[in-house]
């Protein structure tokens, strides 16, 4: 099996990624289900803040990599030969990925500052915060979190400054490849 994951800074498009390779026919398994389970077994409701909680209190007991081992039976469980990965956030997710799955694949995703602040603030999330000053916070915080160095191993590397259709010509390439390579 090979699993791919997606790395890139807030807004750059790996949710964008992800909804291309379900159109493709690839399945996608969300990091965060594993925590929303978690959150809603326990009886809570799976606000922000309670996932923000029991991300710390998992990555507190189990490790840094907590959320990727505890996402590993929902890839396993997968039937295609080629599997995508959101929401890998740091290096030592990737190392955990990378032992479990050998022909694991890291994607980065780029766009500049500009097209990711003019993309956030037209998504408009709730937790989306378009000033640049915020946008510059966020990055900050999740390079800290390991983002950079998981960014820096990355097998190959997508722009995405240019139009959704410029981004899915790449995603599709690259999933052939994946697909294909032994
Ligand atoms: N090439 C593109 N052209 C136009 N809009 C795009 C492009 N790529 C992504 N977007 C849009 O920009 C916004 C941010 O992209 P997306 O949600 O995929 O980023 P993300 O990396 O998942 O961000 P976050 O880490 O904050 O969740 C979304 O509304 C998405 O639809």
């Amino acid at each position: 099996m090979r699993v791919i994951g997606v790395v890139g800074l807030p807004g750059s498009g790996k949710g964008e990624v992800s909804r291309i390779a379900r159109e493709n026919g690839i399945p996608v398994v969300v990091m965060g289900d594993a925590i929303r389970r978690r959150v809603t077994e326990a009886g809570m409701p799976p606000t922000d803040k309670n996932l923000g909680e029991m991300s710390r209190h998992l990555r507190e007991e189990m490790g840094m990599d907590a959320i990727a081992r505890l996402s590993i039976p929902a890839i396993e469980s997968q039937t295609s030969s080629v599997v995508l990965v959101d929401g890998i956030r740091g290096d030592y997710e990737v190392e955990t990925f990378k032992r479990r799955f050998p022909e694991f694949l890291l994607i980065g995703i780029r766009a500049s500052f500009e097209t990711r602040l003019a993309r956030l603030a037209r998504r408009g999330r709730s937790d989306d915060m378009p000033a640049a000053e915020d946008l510059r916070c966020r990055d900050e915080r999740e390079l800290g979190w390991g983002l950079g160095r998981a960014l820096e191993q990355a097998d190959t590397v997508i722009e995405n400054d240019g139009t959704v259709e410029d981004l899915a010509v790449q995603v599709r390439e690259l999933l052939r490849q994946a697909g294909d390579r032994p």
